[in-house]
């Protein structure tokens, strides 16, 4: 085990930042294997025993369109007793109709900043898409439950290259016009610099969108994620989304690779001073057990430099 990092408190940072945990959807969505409904349930709940209490637990999405998710409504019951937020993604009223079935409390609705990449992802032009969200929000925030938008592709897009920003603002400020509680802009493929972080955050303010409603959603493609989110605190943002072992990316966007890893983001919060309540001891072994039943190492520079330095087994 390594030294712990020095902390260094940097007064113009937040005191506290609230991990959202998508290690069990956005990482395990991409994975070629299916992965049992039971290693998922157990997943979670180790996540729950870290210290992460915002655990994306899976999405009522089309099952042909991710059958890595097509267990949802077995899945939800088994984590249901978890002791922690348990948002769901889902893409229109069908999907809202099971998540509530089920009893979930927290809806999240994912929109595109571009064309492409909502004709990809659902099946729609971005105004199309934003239509068939209105009255799921309403509905879902009528339901009593808490609201999450996405807003994927906001800072570069496969196919269209750069994604100008004012166009990431009108979809965001259509989603909060709409009624989501809070946002999260994803650099899903993994694009972004940290000056391009700094200008869209300021727009978005500039729009009417206070950073207190505004989260951070980084891959990791050009090991970028960091130093994003590091410009993103800088800016006063306290949500960051992040995924156990760096597992994920999106079966809708080739070039997305794995979400910034938790770990990775742990480390550098805790050198900074900054608490997010994860025990990053346990959660590195709960990777470590994850890549067993993967059969590949973590992609997470942290949980290799703290971990097993052979390939884990799945009997850890
Ligand atoms: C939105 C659709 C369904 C449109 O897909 P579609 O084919 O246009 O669907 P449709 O509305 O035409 O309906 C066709 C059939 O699907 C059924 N159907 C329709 N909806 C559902 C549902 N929810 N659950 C179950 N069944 C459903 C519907 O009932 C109907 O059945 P039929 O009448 O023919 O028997 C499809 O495109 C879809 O499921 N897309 C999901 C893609 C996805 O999950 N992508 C990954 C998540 S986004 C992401 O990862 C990015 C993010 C969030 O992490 C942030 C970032 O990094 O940027």
């Amino acid at each position: 085990m390594n030294a712990l990092p020095m902390v260094v408190p940097d007064p113009g940072l937040p005191t506290r930042v609230r991990i959202h945990e998508v290690g069990a959807r956005d990482g395990l969505q991409n994975e070629k294997t299916a992965v049992p409904t039971e290693v998922k349930a157990e997943f979670i709940r180790r996540l729950r025993a870290a210290g992460l209490t915002t655990i994306e637990a899976t999405s009522f999405v089309h099952p042909k369109w991710v059958p890595q998710l097509a267990d949802a409504e077995e899945l939800f019951p088994q984590v249901s007793d978890v002791d922690a937020e348990l948002p769901v993604l889902v893409p229109n009223q069908r999907g809202l109709d099971r998540a509530l079935a089920l009893g979930a409390r927290r809806i999240a609705v994912f929109a595109s900043a571009t064309e492409s990449f909502a004709k990809a992802n659902l099946n729609r032009t971005v105004d199309e898409s934003l239509a068939v969200f209105e009255p799921v929000v309403r509905q879902a925030k009528d339901a009593g439950a808490h609201v999450r938008g996405y807003v994927s592709m906001c800072f570069g897009d496969p196919w269209e290259g750069e994604v100008p920003l004012p166009q990431v603002v009108r979809v965001c400020a259509a989603l909060k016009d709409m009624g989501c509680d809070e946002l999260s802009l994803g650099d899903t493929i993994g694009v972004a610099t940290p000056s391009q972080v700094r200008a869209l955050l300021t727009l978005l303010n500039e729009a009417g969108l206070p950073t207190a409603e505004l989260g951070v959603h980084f891959h990791d493609t050009y090991g970028q994620a960091l130093a994003n989110t590091y410009a993103a605190l800088q800016h006063g943002v306290t949500t960051v989304d992040a995924s156990a072992g760096g597992l994920g990316g999106c079966p809708y966007a080739k070039s997305a690779t794995g979400n910034l890893a938790t770990e990775d983001l742990v480390w550098m919060l805790r050198g900074l001073g900054i608490e997010t309540g994860v025990d990053l001891e346990a959660l590195t072994a709960t990777s470590v057990w994850m890549a067993g039943h993967l059969g590949r190492p973590s992609a997470s520079r942290t949980v290799r430099a703290l971990g097993p330095t052979t390939q884990p087994d799945k009997d850890q």
